[in-house]
Parts: structure tokens; C-alpha cells; sequence
């Protein structure tokens, strides 16, 4: 008979004896007997832990699913039908920034003559995001499929390299704003370094290789002096945190096109405005706050110069932005290595005559038919530039550039589209 002590406590393999007479059969019965059930519970425990990993990537698979805004069948297929290019010898296009001013412009304008199109945006709260959804509901309407993602994002992008051989990348995507990089400098190195760096990864890595043209900014010629400002002159001081960013992306570019071949053509606008622009620049916010009948603040420069820039009507920045996609050759890298060289090339774009911001209030003064209440200040040490004064004659040599709209005749566009859009009093009781 085995002992109480036989019974309750289990049996421990390698340790029976088996000179136990009589008994010997029962033990080696039952230690077989529990080394099975242990076998059988450490299958259990196996597949328990298996099927709880496997459910865990289930969640994670479907939670990366739902969560991200981009991914699945009809995903893919919205993605190549705005791709599909719908004239001979047109491209296809990936505008990042797509729901910003300048790449919701530009989206359009490709769209219209039948290149393909898809854009990119992260829809950021830099300002206003019910704006961008609305620019986005207007390039639904004409066809332009805009992702909602980060050219930060490695994965997005690959898929959409894979899904589509894109020809050409426009890339618009950036932290604007001079002075905002005083109060959230992380957010250009987030937007126009790093997520340079990582669209052009991406770019270098596609095969084929999209010619890549993108936005600097006249900023890069800083505290310089000497105007116009063409593209061989200096761009060594920066005079804010956004300056120095587009300044290094185009040092950034310089080395994609150098080591792996990228076509890579840079443009220099210059305080670009127009229907549906940027409520984060001057003539936007003093239109909104003239009709509200609130004070502007305008400054004013050293010994009390007026603060003078080279407005470009944004119409004449789209034509800038196709004739470069259009004169840009190929790139000339495969599998991310360069194969010869390929083009670099840095544009003005600006409008060649300047205009004091005074003269600017003045000329929505007469739109508006409203007086605005001037609060003139000095310019406060926040990253402004005095002046600023394009010299196109290389665009105007190489991509035809001619920009046709003054001052007048675009801010009259511009208040038409304002009032339009937000109507009298910008959703604001008239006092
Ligand atoms: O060409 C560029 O590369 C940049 O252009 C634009 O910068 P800026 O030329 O500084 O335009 P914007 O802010 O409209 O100020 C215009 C004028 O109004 C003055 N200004 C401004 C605000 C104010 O309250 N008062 C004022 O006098 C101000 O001092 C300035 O003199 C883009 O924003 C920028 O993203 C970049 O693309």
C-alpha cells in the first residue's frame, strides 16, 4: 500500500525506487503516468502562451489597422486611381503638403492637365486645420486623393513608393512661419530636417527614382544686403530658426543628389499669397482682424524704415512649381545607388518688385473698404528680415518663369475668395 504521503505528494521523476517489491509495477505506472500529464500540461502552457502572443499581434495588427488613416485594399486602390495619369507624356506626382496652400494649388493645376496626383499631409494644427480639411474636400472633388500621414513616417511612405511608381515628388510638407519658430523651434527640426531626410530615403530607395523638386525659401539670404537677391549670392546668415532649417535642407538635398543620383530641384519662394493661403501670414491676419475692426500691428525697421517684401501671387508660384517638374530630368540612381549625374538646381521664385507692408494695408484697405487701426512697433528681434527682392532671371532662362500678377490685382482675389469663404465679418459680431 502506498503511504499517505505517497498519495498527496506528487511524484517526483528520477527519484522512485524501484526495488520496491510488489509496488513496482503501480510506481512506474504512475510516475509514467504524471510525466504524460506533465508533458500534456506543458503543451497546454505552449499553446496557451502561443495563442495569447498571437492574439496580442492580432491587436496590434488591428489596432495599427484602425488607427492609422492609410493601409487595405480600397486604400491602395484610391492611391492608384489618383495616380493614373490621363494625357501622353504626363506624370505622376506625389505632393506632400498637399492640403497646404501652395500643394493644394499645385495638386489642382497637375490634376487639371491630366498628370496623376496623390497627396500627402499630416494635417498638422500649425493653424487652422478646418481649413486644410476643406482644401482636402476641394481636391476630392477634382479627383486628388490626399493621404493623411507624416513624411516622417518610413512605412507610409515605402507603401506608397510601392503602390505607385511615382515620376516626380513635389514636396510642400514643412513647419512655415518665421517667427513661430522662436515659440516651437522642434517643430521645424521635426518637419524640415528630419522629415526631409526621411522623404528623401525614400526617394533614393524607389525604383525607379522620382525626380524630387521642393520648397526653400528666400529667408536662406538672411541679413544679406545686396538686392536682388539671386541664387549664387551667400546664404551663410540666417536671421531665424526657419531660415537655418530650409538652409540646411538644401545642403541635405545637395548630398542626396550627390551620392545617390536624385534629380533634386530646389525653389526659393518669396511670401507667397493668394486664395486659400496661410491664416498664420500678414496680409491674412490683418484682413480677418481689419474686418473685425481690431488693431494691426505693423513693423517697422531700423531708423523707422518700412518692412519691405516681394508678395508672389500664388498663381504665378504654380506655374514656377510645373515648368520645374517639367524641366526636371531624370534621376539617375537604382537599387540606392547613383548611377551618374543628375541635375541640381536652386530657382528663385519671387515677383521682382517689392512692397512696403504700409502700402500693403493700404491696398486691403480699398478691397475692404474698412480703415484699419495701425499699431506701428519696432520690429521686435524675432527672426523678421527687412526686405526682400528676387532676382528670376534664372528661372526665367530655365523654366520660363514670368510672373504676371501685381500686388493690386492679387490681394482684390484674395479678399473676393476671403469674403467668400468667411464671409463679412469672419464669423464675428459686427460691433
Ligand atoms: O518668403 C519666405 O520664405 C517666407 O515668406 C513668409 O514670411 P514673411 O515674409 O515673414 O511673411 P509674413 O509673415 O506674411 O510677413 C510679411 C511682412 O509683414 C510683417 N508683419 C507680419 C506680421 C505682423 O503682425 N506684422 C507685420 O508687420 C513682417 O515683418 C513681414 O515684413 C512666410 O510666412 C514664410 O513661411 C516664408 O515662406
Amino acid at each position: 500500500m502506498p503511504s499517505i504521503q505517497d498519495e498527496l505528494l506528487p511524484s517526483t521523476p528520477g527519484k522512485f525506487k524501484i526495488d520496491h517489491r510488489g509496488s513496482h509495477h503501480r510506481q512506474l505506472h504512475r510516475c509514467f503516468a504524471s510525466t504524460s500529464t506533465m508533458f500534456l500540461w506543458a503543451l497546454f502552457l505552449i499553446a496557451l502562451t502561443a495563442s495569447y502572443l498571437s492574439f496580442q499581434s492580432f491587436i496590434d495588427t488591428g489596432n495599427r489597422y484602425f488607427a492609422a488613416s492609410w493601409g487595405g485594399i480600397q486604400w491602395e486602390r484610391q492611391v492608384r486611381n489618383s495616380a493614373q495619369i490621363h494625357r501622353s507624356g504626363g506624370m505622376s506626382v506625389l505632393v506632400t503638403g498637399a492640403a497646404g496652400f501652395v500643394g493644394t494649388h499645385v495638386s489642382l493645376a497637375l490634376k487639371k492637365r491630366g498628370d496623376g496626383v496623390v497627396g500627402l499631409d499630416n494635417f498638422n494644427s500649425y493653424y487652422d486645420p478646418s481649413l486644410k480639411k476643406a482644401r482636402k474636400a476641394m481636391l476630392q472633388d477634382h479627383g486628388v486623393f490626399v493621404v493623411e500621414g507624416d513624411i516622417n513616417d518610413t512605412r507610409l511612405l515605402a507603401k506608397l513608393f510601392d503602390v505607385v511608381a511615382f515620376t516626380h515628388v513635389m514636396h510642400l510638407a514643412a513647419q512655415a512661419g518665421v517667427r513661430y519658430a522662436m515659440e516651437n523651434p522642434n517643430s521645424y527640426v521635426h518637419s524640415n530636417i528630419a522629415g526631409l531626410v526621411t522623404l528623401l530615403e525614400a526617394c533614393k530607395s524607389a525604383d525607379p527614382q522620382p525626380a524630387v523638386v521642393w520648397a526653400s525659401s528666400s529667408s536662406v539670404y538672411g541679413l544679406n544686403e545686396k538686392v536682388p537677391f539671386s541664387e549664387s549670392d551667400r546664404t551663410d546668415q540666417p536671421a531665424s530658426l526657419y531660415a537655418a532649417t530650409k538652409k540646411a535642407g538644401e545642403e541635405i538635398a545637395h548630398t542626396y543628389n550627390h551620392i545617390y543620383g536624385l534629380s533634386i530641384t530646389g525653389l526659393r519662394f518669396f511670401t507667397v499669397y493668394g486664395p486659400w493661403g496661410r491664416p498664420d501670414m500678414a496680409y491674412f491676419s490683418f484682413t480677418r482682424n481689419i474686418l473685425q475692426g481690431k488693431p494691426i500691428t505693423i513693423y517697422r525697421g531700423k531708423n523707422r524704415a518700412d518692412l519691405a517684401r516681394d508678395f508672389t501671387y500664388i498663381d504665378d508660384i504654380v506655374k514656377g512649381c510645373i515648368g520645374s517638374l517639367d524641366t526636371s530630368r531624370k534621376s539617375t540612381g537604382s537599387g540606392g545607388k547613383k548611377r551618374g549625374p543628375a541635375p541640381y538646381r536652386i530657382f528663385n521664385l519671387g515677383n521682382t518688385s517689392p512692397v512696403t507692408v504700409p502700402t500693403l494695408v493700404s491696398i486691403l484697405e480699398r478691397h475692404l473698404k474698412v480703415k484699419a487701426k495701425r499699431n506701428i512697433v519696432d520690429m521686435p528681434g524675432n527672426g523678421d528680415v527687412p526686405f526682400t527682392h528676387a532676382n528670376i532671371s534664372h528661372a526665367r532662362r530655365e523654366l520660363g518663369y514670368k510672373p504676371t500678377t501685381d500686388l493690386q490685382t492679387g490681394l482684390k482675389k484674395f479678399v473676393k475668395w476671403y469674403l467668400s469663404y468667411y464671409g463679412y465679418n469672419h464669423g464675428k459680431p459686427v460691433n
